[in-house]
């Protein structure tokens, strides 16, 4: 992911580094022109006060033109995380999504792409402070050599040291990584949950103790140890600079010739050379997070694999007939190590057909309804829209005949789809037949408000279905939040209607009065269809079914 990144800005990162480059090879530059006006004569001095002028001007500007770009590629990498894992996920397999779950999205888009941003913040810093200190040692080899040969040994116990608490710490930040996808799960829930956990002080006690506080905790004390490591090991390195100086300043340089000169550039390398390798030092682990938080995206994106897109792009052919031939779908539950299985499931569905999908809680309506509208991919068997067979190429275009309102909806705020010049004056009209027009409006696509009661909220739903106009409906427990003059309404004036219109609709539905208003009532147990009934005329129904209600 980062090498993905680093490679689709070359140019830019090139130019960043090579700015910090110039910049840091000023910085020293500057260093030993203040150690040779250290010792120089007057006449000297005037010449090299240009020197040193033209140089700080240099560093100054080199330092700005590489914090510019450097910023500008973090924001440009942050932005190409999101937009990539957002593609990723609205492109990947609906079961793939349902099972990796919304918080570690979250997590990936937030949290672990800004880290990932990071690496470019740190990158800069550590050039411009690894060539000043690189610089130092240099000049330092020019001063004298053996001093060179020195520092070579002080660098490899450093590296030394440094690379085996790397290892530990890794170890510490990915335990940490993981363990803040759940987090943010803990985190929706003290959003959605609020309710239940202010009815209920003991569940928000042990909530906020025990579950968050405890993972909140956990991702303290693991990066808390993770980045310990690197701290205390970056005062390793610092330690051996010091170890260094004293080596150098009291063993080394004792009898070296031009003594005063040799001492005062050491001197003056030593101290300005420390803040830059504590800089050096502590953005390291930065990068190592920014890996770590790479390596974490990497692996959401690889559990979120593309399905193959449509090989044609034209809207489906018009639907004559579906059939769920021997569809099988299964839930594994880790937890319980038990499996769930629906089917092998053969139903068939024709336009201008209202069909009841009926059963008790946990029977597989909703798994059925999914596999119906193609979110799910049947592990067996097949589905054939007018006689044809639907592959994995064709499952998009094939989804595209369905309009679904599944019992945990998401009502966005405006139609996206449906553009045309009428399409507010349409969807006005409709709200107008639901009811909701004192409630809310459309204006250029969006709606005036979702603040609305549940209810009313799942007529919005149907507004938007109705004006997506696809030619089979699914509504999953519609009806279960209307009152019961728009329970009538909808089975009574909605179904029929949609009926008339040619529309092939799958109502899941507990509400036992109104099945026989069902074209076809598909009873549901275990996974299983244990029977199909098939209905007299609807005007028959209609006015069996109006007898008992006026009694
Ligand atoms: N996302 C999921 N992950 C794992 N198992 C699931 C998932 N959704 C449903 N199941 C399992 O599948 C079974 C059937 O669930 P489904 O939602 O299809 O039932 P249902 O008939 O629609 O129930 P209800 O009337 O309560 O809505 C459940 O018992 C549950 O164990």
């Amino acid at each position: 992911m980062l090498s993905y990144l680093i490679r689709q800005s070359r140019q830019l990162l090139t130019a960043a580094a090579l700015a910090s480059i110039v910049s840091g090879t000023c910085s020293v530059f500057l260093l030993v022109q203040v150690n040779t006006a250290l010792t120089a004569n007057a006449t000297e001095r005037a010449d090299l006060a240009w020197i040193f002028a033209a140089v700080a001007v240099g560093t100054m500007v080199a330092r700005m033109i590489a914090a510019v770009l450097f910023e500008r590629l973090s924001q440009h990498a942050h932005a190409e995380l999101r937009s990539y894992i957002s593609a990723r996920v609205v492109a990947t397999d609906y079961r793939k999504l349902e099972a990796l779950g919304g918080a570690r999205v979250q997590s990936a888009l937030s949290e672990h792409s800004a880290r990932v941003a990071d690496f470019f913040v740190s990158v800069p810093s550590i050039i411009i402070n690894g060539i000043v200190v690189l610089g130092c040692l240099v000049y330092m080899a020019w001063l004298s050599w053996q001093v060179f040969c020195a520092a070579v040994v002080v660098i490899g116990l450093g590296s030394l040291g440094y690379h085996l608490a790397h290892l530990r710490a890794i170890g510490h930040l990915d335990t940490a990584a993981r363990e803040q996808d759940k987090l943010f799960d803990y985190f929706r829930s003290l959003v959605d949950g609020a309710k239940e956990l202010r009815l209920n002080r003991a569940k928000r006690e042990v909530f906020a103790g025990q579950v968050l506080g405890r993972s909140i905790e956990t991702v303290r004390r693991e990066r808390t140890l993770g980045m310990s490591i690197f701290v205390v090991s970056a005062s390793w390195g610092n330690f051996l600079v010091y170890g260094f100086i004293g080596l150098v300043l009291f063993v080394l340089v004792g009898d070296v010739p031009d003594r005063a000169r040799v001492m005062t550039g050491f001197a003056l390398m030593f101290l300005y050379m420390i803040t830059p390798l504590e800089n050096l030092l502590l953005n390291v682990p930065r990068i190592n997070l920014a890996r770590v938080s790479a390596r974490r995206i990497e692996s959401i994106a690889n559990d979120l694999p593309l399905s193959l897109p449509s090989t044609v792009m034209t809207p489906p052919a018009p639907l004559r007939s579906l059939v769920l031939d021997g569809v099988r779908h299964s839930y594994y539950h880790e937890v319980h190590d038990d499996i769930f299985s629906l089917g092998p499931i053969r139903l068939d569905f024709a336009p201008g057909q209202i069909t009841f999908l009926v059963g008790g809680n946990g029977s597989g309506k909703t798994t059925l309804a999914k596999l119906l509208a193609g979110l799910y991919v049947p592990e067996d068997g097949r589905i054939l829209v007018n006689g044809e067979n639907i592959d994995d190429a064709g499952r998009d275009r094939y989804r595209q005949h369905f309009s679904a309102i599944f019992a945990d909806f998401h009502l966005f705020d405006s139609l996206l789809d449906g553009a045309g010049a009428d399409l507010d004056a349409r969807a006005n009209a409709l709200l107008a037949k639901l009811h909701l027009q004192h409630k809310v409006q459309v204006k250029e696509g969006a709606f005036s408000t979702r603040a609305l009661s549940q209810g009313q909220r799942k007529r919005l739903a149907l507004v938007v279905a109705y004006l997506e106009n696809r030619p089979f409906l699914i509504f999953d427990e519609w009806a279960a939040d209307q009152d019961p003059v728009f329970k009538d309404v909808f089975y009574r004036e909605v179904l029929p209607e949609l009926r008339a219109m040619g529309k092939a609709v799958l109502v899941i539905s507990h509400d036992d009065r109104y099945f026989p208003l069902a074209d076809r009532l598909v009873r549901m147990e275990n996974g299983q269809v244990i029977s199909v009934e098939t209905h007299a005329a609807p005007q028959m129904r209609e006015a069996a079914t109006l007898e008992p209600d006026l009694a």
